[in-house]
């Protein structure tokens, strides 16, 4: 039996596995180093109750860093966790990032942002410093786009965005996008983009070209793309930002003229119509999940992102699987699991769909592709509620912002649709191109944060409560009660107009029950692993805080009511609504 001590340093996984050891009953494992000297270390599952006693001790190794060591059982499977310090110091047992800290101490409970933001990392954004003014700008997740970019440079993003919430106490969660399997063009030769003008004739096909690439030509990623286009068929890049018409087929090669002229982006995607409808032959038959997303997946996995969003899914059976993958092989952790709804399929199969999911994205950029662009508002709507009703986040995405990758401030119209996603109550809402290589990133997180709140005030305010009815999720009798615990404790919480709801959960069910509700007040949420921490960061009106607790309500709630008012966070006399996972009960009371 081979002996193997996977070990993950607290930036990449809240856990180490020791697995397969001599079955020579024990074994002393070393001492695990640390890379900081203050991170304090908890046993949190073990199978030996040997090891409880043995290696709770959080050892000094001498050279001024802080491991761990113990003695283990055979096959033992040790869950340990670590946590680093937050600001004020690891004593203070409590983790909150400092803009969340900050924005509650100076304005108070009510004016935080319900409303998530994700933003998508590229070239403009991928700096360190970059990543903590997105952080500090409000930024909740950081998507990585696997169209675009090397897996050194997706796996380097990762790293500085695990390091920041390390050394700066912020719980930002990883979003890795799958690239799927569509049609698009090739990489244009490295040019930043190509103009196309009215009437000419340009190369579609699936053939490499060489370099330099012949001019009007365009690589095309689709095998059957010259046998499934006829002459006649309208091709539209990015969903019409460029269109062209088919001329003639020779071979491999598309001959086609410009009709709307426009500029060529590397990797645009592509779709054909004909007759006035997509054409889908054998592109339909693709699988939603190509061999390189799988490579992508298998990535994802071994560096532990909070959610992977798969890309053009067709129907709940591929999620299905996905999720399976993902139990299988990413032992504890825990990787949800993002339908993007962005194909007709999707749609057809829609609840089914998000039914499977942990959440789903309206990725209106492709959609609008898909469908004709004056149906995408009302599949949006459809979307967010359905998934506010199947108790699913939802995130509305692209082209929020589009003009501010050129221009410092929105246009009016764009604000208009930043505010109608967050007057649907979605739960985030996402950056794409304006994140990524727009000359406006945080300029443009900027607007997304002051248009939220602003909304969401307005909301309050005008107490224009949409009578939304929530249909019960809970598939078990213990499910049930805890949503019926949440639905009341949001509704009092409207009622008694209290400061803040608590939800002490483990895995973030509860907690997300009670986002479910979209309360007036917000939710502090407090989970035992920095993990759970990080994925409810995605949901409405989540404060997530890292907290070790107990089963005992009271000791939990004295406690949180110390360590909360010791920062300054809470003061005396503040009302507070109480639920946990531990307890079935409802605990209304004043802060001591
Ligand atoms: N990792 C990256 N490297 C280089 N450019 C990127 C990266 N991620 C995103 N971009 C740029 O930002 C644009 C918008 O991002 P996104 O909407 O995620 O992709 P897409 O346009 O392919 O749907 C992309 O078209 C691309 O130009
Ligand atoms: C978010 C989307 O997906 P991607 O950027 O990967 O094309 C979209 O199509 O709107
Ligand atoms: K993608
Ligand atoms: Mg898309």
């Amino acid at each position: 039996m081979s002996r193997s001590l996977q070990f993950f340093t607290p930036s990449r996984a809240p856990y180490f596995t020791l697995h397969k050891l001599p079955s020579t009953s024990y074994t002393r494992f070393p001492v695990i180093n640390f890379p900081s000297k203050k991170h304090h270390i908890t046993i949190t599952k073990s199978l030996s109750s040997d090891l409880d006693a043995a290696s709770s001790q959080v050892l000094d190794s001498g050279n001024g860093q802080t491991g761990v060591s113990g003695v283990l059982s055979a096959d033992n499977v040790v869950a340990v966790q670590s946590h680093a310090p937050s600001e004020s110091g690891a004593a203070a047992g409590i983790e909150v990032d400092a803009v969340t800290e900050a924005e509650l101490k100076e304005n108070g409970f009510r004016s935080t942002r319900r409303t998530k933001l994700i933003c998508t990392i590229g070239p403009a954004t991928c700096g360190f410093e970059q990543l903590e003014a997105l952080a500090v700008g409000g930024m909740n997740v950081a998507r990585i786009n696997m169209c675009h970019g090397t897996r050194e440079w997706h796996q380097m993003v990762i790293e500085r965005v695990r390091r920041l919430n390390e050394e700066k106490g912020f719980a930002v969660a990883i979003m890795m996008d799958t690239e799927g399997s569509e049609i698009h063009m090739g990489d244009l030769g490295g040019a930043a983009s190509v103009k196309a003008e009215d009437g000419e004739i340009w190369t579609f096909s699936v053939r490499a070209f060489g370099t330099p690439r012949p001019e009007r030509t365009i690589n095309v990623n689709y095998d059957g793309f010259a046998e499934d286009v006829k002459v006649g068929d309208e091709l539209l890049v990015d969903g019409g930002m460029v269109r062209f018409e088919v001329i003639e087929k020779i071979g491999p090669d598309v001959k086609c003229r410009c009709t709307d002229p426009g500029l060529l982006l590397p990797r645009a995607n592509l779709t054909f119509w004909r007759d006035g409808s997509l054409v889908r032959e054998r592109n339909a038959m693709l699988p939603t999940i190509s061999s390189k997303d799988w490579l992508d997946i298998d990535f994802g996995i071994a560096e532990g992102v909070d959610f992977i969003a798969i890309s053009f899914v067709k129907s709940a059976e591929v999620i299905k699987h996905l999720k399976s993958y993902i139990a299988a092989r990413s032992r504890g952790s825990d990787i949800a699991v993002i339908a993007k709804i962005e194909s007709i399929d999707s749609l057809k199969n829609l609840e089914e769909i998000i039914q499977a999911s942990d959440g789903a994205m309206v990725a209106r950029g492709d959609l609008g592709a898909q469908i004709p662009l004056e149906q995408v508002p009302s599949a949006q709507q459809k979307i967010v509620q359905l998934c506010r009703q199947l108790n699913k986040p939802v995130i509305v995405a692209s082209q929020l912002l589009e003009s501010m990758i050129e221009y410092p401030t929105p246009t009016r119209a764009e604000v208009a649709d930043v505010s109608e996603a967050v007057r649907q109550r979605a739960d985030a809402l996402m950056l794409s191109g304006e994140s990524a290589m727009g000359q406006y990133p945080d300029k443009a997180l900027a607007v997304l944060r002051s248009v939220s709140v602003r909304i969401e005030k307005w909301w309050r305010e005008e107490k224009c409560h949409e009578a939304m009815v929530l249909p019960d999720v809970g598939t078990s009798f213990a499910d049930s009660i805890s949503e019926e615990i949440c639905n009341s404790a949001a509704k009092m919480a409207n009622n008694l107009e209290v400061d803040a709801l608590f939800v002490y959960t483990k895995t973030g069910h509860m907690a997300s029950l009670l986002s479910r509700c979209r309360p007036d007040c917000p939710i502090f949420a407090f989970t035992t692993t920095t993990s759970v921490r990080r994925r409810l960061n995605l949901q409405w009106g989540l404060i997530p805080f890292r907290l070790g607790f107990s089963d005992d309500m009271e000791s939990n709630l004295n406690k949180t009511f110390s360590l909360l008012k010791a920062r300054g966070m809470i003061k005396s006399g503040d009302l507070v609504i109480a639920v946990s996972d531990m307890l079935q009960s409802i605990q209304v009371m004043n802060v001591p």
